[in-house]
């Protein structure tokens, strides 16, 4: 690739294969070790080094011209309006289907962030804490559409944003076990004003919903900054879906606590069987439907191949 390349011209989308987009970070430090990855890293996901420096150091060097120029932005706006208000964390999405590895993307980009010389204060969000409870989800006929938009608190995940986005000193999040499959009572993650916040999940792309009246209100992408829609083809996700369910099965399952016990003793057929019928009647249908339209919505698309291997990037023009 040489300088001014105009690259590869997508729509409103500029795009990198990853060969040029690796190169855009070709002499930038790496921050993360081998240890440190084993930790960040979903299970069943495959993320190496290579892949960090390859594709989230470039991201990365990206982030941080997007962070420094909407420092610079506020900086003018103060100025212009004669304020000297404080800037507000610079929020970043992460959105994608379940077991594409979203989660592996966004600690990932916590780490390398908090990496930068200036050292910022990151911090990660789920949006899963924003589920309903189990109990509600049951009152309200939704247990078998975890994950789709209506099971989610809507109203109090925007509130929590807006919060953070309008400068609160102090804003706190409920929080989900997968395991016990449920939102634990009367837990709580702070976030206190950091440099950076990051909002990982399924539905943080949503567009505003649609009032009775015909009139919309706001979501939350209204107050990103930046976004990465973690992407591959939906044949691809729902083989490493069933693939991670198998290995739960030798691990998670395993635990007495786990919503999913009853499936730890399924024979090897009857959990495949068992994988592809939740990824058929739930996960599926809600990458399909809800999910997958909100790809570009996103300033950033990371595309993944059959081996889960980033291939192409593609960033929303300017
Ligand atoms: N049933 C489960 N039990 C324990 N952990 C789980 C279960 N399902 C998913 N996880 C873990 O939860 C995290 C989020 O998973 P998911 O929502 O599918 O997003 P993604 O794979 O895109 O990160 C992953 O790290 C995954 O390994
Ligand atoms: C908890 C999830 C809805 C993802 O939540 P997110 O943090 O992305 O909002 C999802 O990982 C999930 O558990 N879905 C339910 C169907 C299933 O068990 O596969």
């Amino acid at each position: 690739m040489t300088a001014g390349h105009t690259g590869h011209v997508a729509g409103p989308y500029l795009e990198r294969r990853r060969a040029d987009w690796a190169e855009l970070a070709a002499s930038a430090p790496m921050t993360l070790d081998s240890a440190t990855l084993l930790r960040l890293r979903g299970l069943s996901d495959p993320t190496s080094l290579t892949d960090v420096r390859e594709v989230y150091l470039p991201l990365t060097g990206l982030l941080s011209r997007y962070v420094r120029y909407t420092g610079e932005l506020h900086a003018a706006t103060n100025g212009f309006l004669q304020l000297s208000s404080a800037r507000t964390p610079f929020v970043i999405g992460v959105a994608g289907s379940v077991a594409v590895g979203k989660s592996t993307t966004a600690r990932l980009l916590r780490e390398l962030l908090a990496a930068w010389p200036e050292h910022p204060r990151v911090e990660l969000v789920t949006t899963d804490g924003f589920l309903f409870p189990n109990a509600e989800l049951e009152r309200r006929g939704l247990m078998h559409r975890k994950g789709f938009p209506e099971s989610y608190d809507r109203r109090a995940l925007l509130r929590f944003v807006m919060d953070v986005k309008s400068g609160a000193e102090a804003v706190s999040a409920p929080v989900y076990s997968h395991l016990v499959y449920d939102i634990v009572p009367d837990a709580r993650v702070q976030v206190q004003r950091p440099d950076i916040l990051i909002v990982e999940g399924l539905n943080v792309l949503q567009p505003a919903r649609v009032r009775a009246d015909g009139t919309t209100g706001l979501a939350v992408s209204d107050f990103f900054d930046f976004s990465v829609y973690v992407d591959a083809d939906p044949s691809d996700v729902r083989r490493w879906y069933v693939s991670r369910f198998l290995s739960l099965r030798d691990t998670a399952f395993r635990d007495p606590r786990s919503y999913f016990s009853r499936f730890a003793d399924l024979t090897p057929d009857e959990a495949v069987a068992r994988a592809e019928s939740l990824w058929d009647t739930i996960n599926g249908p809600n990458l399909a439907t809800n999910i997958l339209p909100t790809r570009g919505r996103a300033t950033t698309i990371l595309r993944k191949g059959p081996d889960h291997r980033v291939e192409w990037v593609r960033i929303r023009k300017v």
